[in-house]
Formats: C-alpha cells, structure tokens, sequence
C-alpha cells in the first residue's frame, strides 16, 4: 500500500483535474475508496474519477485474451463523473472489443468480482480434486466423471481438469485476499470455506509426493527421481508458485540420489532460483544438493527409479502422434506477434528483434481507426526488460525462440532406459494408461485407482 500511495501522490501532484484513474491490477476490495481518499489529501476539492477495469488474462494466451476478451468490466461509483469516466473508458475498448461485451458495473462489485471469478475457478480445480480422491480409493475414474458431469450445461467441462492443483502468481494470492476480506469483515464462516480451497489445493500435492514414496518402498536413498514439467501450466515458461516446488520439497525429505528436472520453457535459472527457497533446510542443487536441471527429457529420465510428470505440456502425452494440421506451438508462436496497437491500426514503432517470423496481421475484423487525438497519446513501447522470456529464450541454453513443445516425446524409448521396474507417477492425467502398460511401464495416475 506504501507503494500504491506513493504512486497516487506522485499522479496528485502532476495530473490534470479530471484525469481518470484506472485501476487494472487485482486489489483488495475498496483499494478505489483508499486512492480516492489519497487524492483528496493531496488535490481538496479536485475530482478525479476512480475506475476498477480488472484483468482476466491467463498466461499463455495474454495477447489473445486481451484482443478477444470474453468481456471488460468496467466498475464506476455511480455519479456523473464518474459514468462519464466509464464511457471514456468503454468507448477505447470499443475499438476493438463489441460493445455487448462490455460490462459497466459498481466500482466495489468491479473489484471484487475479479477475486471471486478467480477464486470460483480454483473451487472448481479443488472440487474435482476431493472427487479425485475418492475415485483413487472406489475404483472409479476422476477423467470419466469430469467428462460426464461437464456435459450438464449447467456445469460446463472448464476447469474439471484434476491433478496436482492450481499453481501459479493469482490464485493462491487471491483466494488469501478474499479469506482475509471476509475474516476482517467478520464472516468467519465465509473465511473457513474459502480457505478449504487452498486446504484440498495442498493436500492434492501431499498426497501425490507421498505416494510416490511409499510406492518406491518407503525410501528415495540411493534412489533418481526424474522430473517432467516445472511450469505452474503448459504453454508458459513461468516457474512461479509451481506445484512442482510443493512435490520437490516433499521428494528432498527422504534424501533422494538425485532429482532431475527437464521444462520445455522454464529456464534453468528461474527454476533454481524457485528452488532456492527450499535452501534453508536442504542442499539444493548439484553438486552439493541433488537436484540437476537438464536440457531434455531423456537425460532427465536415464537410469530413473521414478518418473513423475508435474506440468501438463502437450508433448508428454503419449496418445495419437500429432497431425499436420495440429502443427507444434513453438514459444515465438504462444506469442502471436500482434500487439494492441495494431489492433489499433497503429503501426509499432520499435520493432521486437527476438520474434524471427513475418509480422502478423491483426486478427480481429473490422476494427475501426482510433481517433487521431489518442493516437498522438501512446508512446513508443519501451525496450524489452532485462528478463524478458522472449529475449531471454532465443539466448539461454537449451531454450530456443524455435523451442517445440508439442512434439511427443518417444516413451518408448525412455522404457529402455529407466530403472525396473518403471515407474512413470502421472500428477495431471496427461498419459494413455494402457499404452503405457503396453510398453512396459506400471503408471500411477492421480484419480484413478492403482493398477497394482
Ligand atoms: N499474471 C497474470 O496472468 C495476471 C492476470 C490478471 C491479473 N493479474 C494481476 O496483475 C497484477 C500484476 O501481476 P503480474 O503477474 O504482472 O505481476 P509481476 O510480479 O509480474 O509484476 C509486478 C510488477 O510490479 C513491480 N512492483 C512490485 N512492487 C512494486 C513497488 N512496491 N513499487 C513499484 N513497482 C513494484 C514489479 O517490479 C513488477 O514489474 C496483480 O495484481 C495480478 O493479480 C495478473
Ligand atoms: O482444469 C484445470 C484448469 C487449470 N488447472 C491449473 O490451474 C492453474 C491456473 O491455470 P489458469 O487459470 O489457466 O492460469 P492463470 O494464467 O493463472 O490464469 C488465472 O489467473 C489469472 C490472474 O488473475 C486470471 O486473469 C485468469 O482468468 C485465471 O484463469 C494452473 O496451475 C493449471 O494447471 C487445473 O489444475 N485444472
């Protein structure tokens, strides 16, 4: 909040009255009040117009999500200021967004509304989780029940994908904002369910890593464990708050030999440094530690007593080979190429130099110019930062900008170099169970029951 005042003073002293203030990122309810009142300490009398537009990007399909946005919720405290600050607002979107999807709304529905979507979503990952238990213990099969109750329209088949749980940067933070909005409100009850979510969230990963060692008689000594997939999701390089981390620091508590880790994405660097927290009660990584982050699946896997997949990249199935027409994402596809302002008709200035491919054209038909006054407003796009993943993929070992993560990996080939008797412990459900007994492995798959 320090941060969010000292920005508000900074925009108080400079900014013309009248100026709009949009709050994009995901706050605490009633953030807009605080800044309101920030505003006012500094600029008495001056109105400036609070607006709450959350963002509803996932990663991995940010560029699309923010051209084809399945809607825009725009909140606004309902005075005249502060609607025709949310039609200034609205009529931007409009040029590339249609107007039925534009959501006006109160300001404080507008800031909440973003944390409960994220949190019904996550409440929706927990639910087929706790089903995914049961199905473990009766024989039933977790895939098969989202199948079916996903086909009640009332349901809908999204995110009824079980595995090890949700990870990644908002729903866990957001879910913990919620619990602590309704405790301060005094709804200890509202807190207690909200909380249960993250309860399941982390007794999914327990239990997996759990499994895996009692599986492996009770003991990792001696013993390499390989790792495939580190991203919180497929088609993202983001190795932050990744199940993986909650399974690796479980694996260390029995002294395994080794654990080696292979991501299509994530580079070694980002990994390690999520690992680093796990420092303070273990050797982490090689040589003193045990774990090794390697460039392909096959040296993660050679000579393995277990391999777990953590991430469910596309290319760790070993279903039907690709199509033509299914061609592999590579990581300067997942970027698309376009950017809002071509969208808006606007040519970039800089150019990216790390995206080796044609420019594409905009995606979205009929889009109308944007007016010429807001053209001379948007500045150049300042240079990749120091970390940026597209820069930082086309240089870094073993990540290229031509990195393909769809291709299958031969499992055929890893049975011939694995340890018997062949462990392969699936936490996202991406592998054909039968193939993989065909070929020789014993599979263990979060929701389904045991097959020895
Ligand atoms: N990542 C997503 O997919 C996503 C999607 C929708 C909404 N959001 C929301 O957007 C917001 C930002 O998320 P993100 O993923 O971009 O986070 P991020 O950690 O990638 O970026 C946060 C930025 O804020 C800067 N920052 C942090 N503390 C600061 C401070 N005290 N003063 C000035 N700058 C500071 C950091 O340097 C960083 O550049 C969050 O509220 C998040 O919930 C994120
Ligand atoms: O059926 C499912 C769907 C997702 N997940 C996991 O849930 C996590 C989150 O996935 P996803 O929601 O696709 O990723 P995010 O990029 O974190 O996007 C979420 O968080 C963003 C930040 O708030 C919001 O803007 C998005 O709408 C919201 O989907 C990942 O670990 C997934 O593997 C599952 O386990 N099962």
């Amino acid at each position: 909040m320090a941060a969010l005042e000292g920005a508000c003073r900074d925009i108080a002293m400079h900014a013309k009255a009248g100026c709009v203030l949009v709050e994009k990122s995901t706050v605490p309810c009633k953030t807009g009040q605080l800044i309101k009142d920030i505003m006012e300490a500094h600029r008495p009398g001056v109105v400036f117009p609070v607006l709450s537009n959350p963002e509803f990007l996932s990663e991995g399909t940010a560029i699309r999500d923010l051209m084809q946005p399945d809607r825009v919720v725009i909140g606004c405290e309902s005075t005249i200021s502060g609607h025709r600050a949310a039609a200034a607002l609205a009529n931007l979107y409009a040029a590339w967004v249609p107007r039925s999807r534009i959501a006006p709304i109160g300001i404080w529905s507008s800031e909440l509304c973003k944390l409960a979507a994220n949190a019904m979503l996550a409440q929706r990952i927990s639910s087929i989780n706790s089903i995914s238990a049961i199905c473990e213990r009766t024989d039933a099969d977790v895939g098969e029940i989202a199948k079916s109750i996903g086909l009640d329209p009332r349901i809908g088949p999204k995110f009824l994908k079980a595995g090890l749980g949700f990870g990644g940067s908002c729903f866990r933070k957001d879910i913990a904002s919620l619990t602590y909005l309704a405790e301060s409100l005094g709804l200890p009850e509202v807190a207690a369910y909200w909380q249960q979510v993250l309860t399941m969230n982390d007794f999914q990963r327990d239990r997996f890593a759990r499994h895996v060692i009692a599986t492996l008689n009770n003991s990792l000594r001696g013993k390499k464990v390989a790792i495939l997939g580190y991203a919180f999701k497929k088609n993202t390089g983001d190795a932050r708050e990744s199940p993986a981390l909650d399974v690796i620091r479980i694996l260390l508590e029995e002294g395994p030999k080794s654990i080696t880790i292979y991501d299509p994405l994530c580079s070694e660097a980002d990994i390690k440094r999520e690992l680093s927290v796990l420092e303070r009660d273990y050797a982490v990584s090689m040589p003193d530690g045990p774990i090794e982050v390697v460039s392909d699946p096959y040296t993660a896997c050679a000579n393995s007593n277990a391999v777990l997949i953590l991430t469910d990249w596309d290319m760790f199935k070993n279903g039907k080979p690709l199509t033509q027409s299914s061609k592999p994402v590579t990581i300067a596809e997942t970027y698309d190429g376009a950017t809002p302002t071509d969208v808006l008709h606007l040519t970039p200035r800089v150019e990216r130099a790390t995206i080796n491919k044609p420019p594409t054209p905009p995606r979205t038909p009929k889009l109308s110019p944007l007016a010429p006054e807001l053209n001379t407003r948007l500045l150049p796009e300042p240079p990749c930062p120091a970390d940026c993943i597209v820069c930082r993929s086309s240089s870094s070992a073993g990540m290229s900008v031509e990195t393909d993560t769809t291709t299958p990996i031969d499992w055929a080939h890893i049975s011939k170099t694995v340890r018997e008797p062949r462990w392969v412990f699936d936490g996202r459900g991406v592998l054909d169970a039968r193939a993989m007994v065909g070929m020789g492995f014993r599979l263990e798959t979060l929701g389904r029951a045991s097959m020895y």
